[in-house]
């Protein structure tokens, strides 16, 4: 199953939990965080980039390299209550990502560079 169509559905499952759909703060963690707002659900990506990294240092220093999928799935996961709450989904960043496809980090930060010239002149 394309990885897409699981991204999908949970941002479905995301909006479904949202105050203005009925999402039930008491039986619902998607729920209680979006009743709680920008302020609780940022702070839980912070937390979680912070575990992203801790995880990847401890593979570097002989720990399991496996152990950063749960902490990546983690962030994806607050992340896409974010993209949510703001009226964003998943299909938003593919898009994104498919747009840079081919374009080269260093190519795309030297055309930052000309623009931010040319803006300046
Ligand atoms: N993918 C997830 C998912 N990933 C992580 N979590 C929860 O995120 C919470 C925070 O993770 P932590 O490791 O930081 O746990 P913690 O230390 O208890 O954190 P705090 O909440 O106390 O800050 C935990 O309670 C996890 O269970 C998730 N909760 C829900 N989902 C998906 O969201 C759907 C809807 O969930 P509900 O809204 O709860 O029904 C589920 O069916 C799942 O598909």
């Amino acid at each position: 199953m394309p990885a897409t169509d699981t991204l999908a559905r949970l941002a479905e499952v995301i909006e479904s939990r949202k105050p203005a759909n009925g999402g039930d703060p008491e039986s619902s963690y998607v729920a209680r965080l979006l009743h709680k707002g920008p302020d609780a659900f940022l702070k839980k990506i912070g937390e979680e980039a912070t575990e992203v990294v801790m995880a990847a240092k401890d593979a570097d220093h002989g720990g399991d390299p496996k152990k950063l999928v749960g902490e990546v799935a983690d962030l994806w996961f607050h992340s896409m209550i974010a993209l949510a709450h703001y009226g964003l989904t998943p299909a938003d960043v593919v898009a994104e990502l498919q747009r840079r496809e081919g374009l080269g980090g260093l190519e795309e930060k030297a055309m930052r560079k000309v623009r931010g010239r040319e803006g300046g002149e």
